[in-house]
């Protein structure tokens, strides 16, 4: 399936490639791979040194990266605070922001903000934070995040424990009455996929398990593949 058909379809599971594990001295022809090998979206990981102990990319690398393809850009903002960054990040052409629950103290306001710039929100929850955190602002968002790995890295092992979390924010989700998309975030590979979509996870984000080999197609298709199975 490509992936305009399936990231129509409210019931597919979306695979969304972090750039994060890309070569950065070649950005264009990285996210050209993906394109052309099915991707849904294209997850960009915004990191701070401050909120997470590490640096990524900023605004100006998104909007240099806009022109260069047609991928939903999935923006996931590691950074304290959010608000001041949020028209910068719009202009840049952010398609979806996911904000972490943890990143400050007015989480709403910060997701009525991205709402307001005509972006969707989407909620991010660190490994510790329990489920029931982001139960206020469920209302306000279209995605939630779910990290399982303790965000700031690639290349981290999975975390078991977050499956229990997922299955929670599952049924708090579909009691919203409202279509919300739930991510994972860190460690994803065919196996681990396959034990988070039966939990009930919809998106996929995928790092080393899409640029750490060098036939992308096959490795969305496996990630794909680890979903349907379970
Ligand atoms: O947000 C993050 C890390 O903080 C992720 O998006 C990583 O980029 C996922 O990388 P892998 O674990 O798939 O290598
Ligand atoms: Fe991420």
């Amino acid at each position: 399936m490509s992936n305009t058909e399936s990231a129509s379809d409210p019931n597919a599971i979306l695979v969304a490639p972090s750039l994060l594990a890309a070569d950065f001295g070649r950005l264009d022809e990285e996210l050209a791979s993906i394109e052309a090998a099915g991707a849904d979206w294209v997850h960009l990981d915004v990191m701070d040194g401050h909120f997470v102990p590490n640096l990524s990319f900023g605004a100006p690398v998104i909007k240099a990266l806009r022109p260069r393809t047609k991928l939903v850009f999935d923006v996931h903002l590691m950074i304290a605070p959010v608000d001041p960054f949020l028209d910068m990040f719009a202009e840049a052409g952010a398609e979806h922001i996911h904000l972490h629950v943890e990143a400050g103290p007015n989480t709403h306001r910060s997701l009525q903000a991205v709402r307001a710039l005509g972006i969707k929100p989407g909620i991010a929850i660190n490994p510790a934070t329990p489920a029931e955190m982001i139960a206020p602002v469920l209302d306000l968002v279209d995605m939630i995040l779910v990290m399982t790995v303790n965000p700031g890295f690639g290349g981290q092992k999975f975390l078991r424990s977050q499956l229990n979390k997922i299955r929670t924010l599952r049924r708090m989700a579909d009691e919203t009455g409202r279509p919300i998309r739930i991510g994972v975030d860190g460690g994803i590979d065919p196996e681990t996929a396959g034990l988070c979509t039966e939990a009930g996870a919809d998106v996929l984000v995928a790092g080393t398990s899409v640029f750490g080999l060098p036939d992308r197609a096959a490795a969305i298709r496996s990630l794909r593949g680890g979903a349907v199975a379970a």
